[in-house]
């Protein structure tokens, strides 16, 4: 019987919008050995609403979903479901609350349609489930990502990493009923077309009644696609407010990051000696063609940083490859080289392996002596860039311990700790907090001006500010030269949309390529130098 004076139960009552609470977290707690993950945490979110959950790299954003989606216990405090208290591990109580994962959980050898058999398999038919399968994942890539280029035949692991963040999201939101949808770091591997339609079916989802969490370190993004925004601060919620009236360099000092908009910041700290036209070339590539590049020209001098920028898969991570492997004779370069990939889960960290370990790896050869290992010069290395990226879990603990962003920070030290005179990143900034990014731009400046050579590819068009010179690439071709004040995020936004010229015959795309992806070779080598 329902009484109407009576007051609802904890967990339940609406908020003045009439908005129901989805999940109520009460005093969560969460400590891993000594680290403290989350040190009492009282959240509520509801229905209807998005809720941007912003925070530096280590605060606790992804410890906090886990305790959310059921999938982890709290040392103490509740979570509530509905108004009910709800175990970790619970299928049932969590049934309606879904996480898309910042590194994504699908089975790489299995298909897209497999895939969403294994998570979604309560919703769908015993009997033709791989049918049943393939149409719905195709149907809801269709409506949430048009234009993603994947079939349900297709194994995860062929798949570029913005496909599979596609396909990981989609498979969260492959359900019956969605009451939360837990959205870690989503747009990080996504191109903007991509990241656009995506929040506008983050929208669409609200407005039909749905609670959405973003977890993001865009906080522009979060900015314009969130209702409220909650600051995480050393596993504590510092902030709680209205998106309405909150800047981004407001929300960063909530952060506690002391530090300037890195678009602000690009204009004075970009552009150091940038190698000179003088400097020594030691890197070139000739009118490269094949593998996707259609007569692509490019060098680089001893201590300048270039920057390969354009849409996705346009042929810059093609560029990067030659460089990183020049067998073929239009490419020469003349020092040793180190690579940053992006895609950390498949080609970046030796998951057995601590974080010392890892970050060392490239370097210790160089740190050896008649083939030696020297551990205290080694430590003395690691100790150095532990403390210059402020890796937070220290040289220690096990790499897969570590919060993503920690993760790639010591897959970004890994190669500037090496001696390699040219240091090729892959869109290597996924997931790094944006104080870290701002001392990763210094990083690299400062390794510009020792005479270390820096070739960037990057999605984000505002990090080419930090380049001495930007190639801009479309369909496999260098369509703009930009160098000094020409480098903006317009100008290039400009130039990578001009109609480029009719390939001719000799320029046929190789017939491996596939739109959208790097047609990159194994890139599991990458943690040498090439030299
Ligand atoms: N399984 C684990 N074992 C040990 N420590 C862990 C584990 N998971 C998380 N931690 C630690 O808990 C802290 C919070 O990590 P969490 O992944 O929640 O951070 P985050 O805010 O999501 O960071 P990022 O922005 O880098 O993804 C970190 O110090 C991390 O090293």
């Amino acid at each position: 019987m329902h009484v109407d004076n009576l007051p609802a139960p904890p967990g339940t009552e609406r908020d003045q919008a009439g908005r129901p609470p989805v999940v109520t977290a009460s005093g969560v707690t969460k400590a891993y050995g000594r680290t403290r993950a989350l040190a009492g945490v009282d959240l509520q979110v509801r229905g209807g609403e998005v809720l941007g959950l912003v925070g530096h790299n280590g605060a606790g954003k992804s410890t906090l979903m886990r305790m959310l989606a059921g999938l982890e216990s709290c040392d103490d405090g509740t979570v509530l479901v509905h108004g009910e208290e709800a175990p970790a591990g619970s299928a049932a109580a969590f049934r309606t609350v879904r996480m898309a994962y910042q590194e994504t959980s699908l089975c790489p050898d299995l298909t897209v349609a497999e895939n969403m058999w294994i998570s979604s398999r309560h919703c769908l038919p015993r009997l033709g489930w791989r049918r049943a399968a393939s149409a719905s994942a195709r149907r809801r890539l269709d409506e949430v990502f048009p234009g993603h280029g994947v079939t349900p035949r297709d194994r995860v692991e062929d798949l570029s990493l913005a496909q599979r963040q596609m396909v990981e999201i989609v498979r969260a939101c492959l359900v019956d009923r969605l009451d939360l949808l837990i959205l870690d770091e989503p747009t990080e591997s996504l191109g903007p077309d991509a990241a656009r339609t995506l929040y506008s079916y983050v929208r669409r989802l609200a407005e039909a009644g749905t609670a959405v969490l973003l977890i993001s370190h865009r906080i522009r993004e979060v900015l314009s696609a969130a209702d409220r925004v909650v600051v995480l601060r050393d596993g504590a919620i510092t902030a709680d407010r209205p998106a309405a009236g909150l800047t981004e360099s407001g929300v960063l000092t909530l952060m506690g990051a002391h530090v300037a908009v890195p678009s602000e910041r690009a204009g004075t700290a970009r552009r150091g000696t940038g190698g000179g036209t003088g400097a020594r070339v030691v890197a070139e590539l000739r009118d490269a063609r094949g593998g996707g590049l259609h007569g692509v020209s490019l060098r680089v001098r001893a201590g300048e940083v270039v920057g390969l920028a354009g849409l996705a898969g346009q042929g810059q991570q093609e560029v990067l490859e030659r460089l990183w492997r020049p067998t073929r004779r239009d490419t020469e370069v003349s020092v040793a080289r180190a690579y940053v990939p992006g895609d950390r889960q498949r080609s970046g960290v030796l998951p057995l392996w601590n974080v010392g370990d890892n970050l060392v790896v490239t370097a210790m050869r160089e740190i050896a002596r008649r083939g030696l290992r020297r551990i205290p010069d080694e430590r003395d290395v690691v100790r150095h860039w532990v403390e210059r990226l402020a890796v937070k879990g220290g040289a220690d603990a096990g790499i897969t311990e570590l919060s993503g962003g920690n993760q790639q920070k010591v897959v970004v030290a890994r190669a500037f700790a090496s001696t390699a005179g040219l240091v090729l990143l892959d869109d290597p900034f996924r997931g790094v907090d944006v104080h870290t990014k701002t001392e990763l731009y210094r990083l690299i400046r400062e390794e510009a001006a020792k005479g270390r050579s820096i070739v960037w590819y990057s999605s984000e068009n505002a990090e080419m500010a930090h380049c001495d010179r930007v190639h801009v690439f479309r369909a496999g071709r260098t369509v703009a030269e930009l160098s000094g004040e020409e480098i903006s995020e317009e100008q290039i936004i400009a130039v990578s949309f001009d109609e480029p010229d009719q390939p001719d015959e000799s320029d046929k795309p190789h017939e491996r390529d596939e739109p959208g992806e790097s047609g990159a070779p194994d890139r599991a080598a990458r943690g040498r130098t090439h030299g």
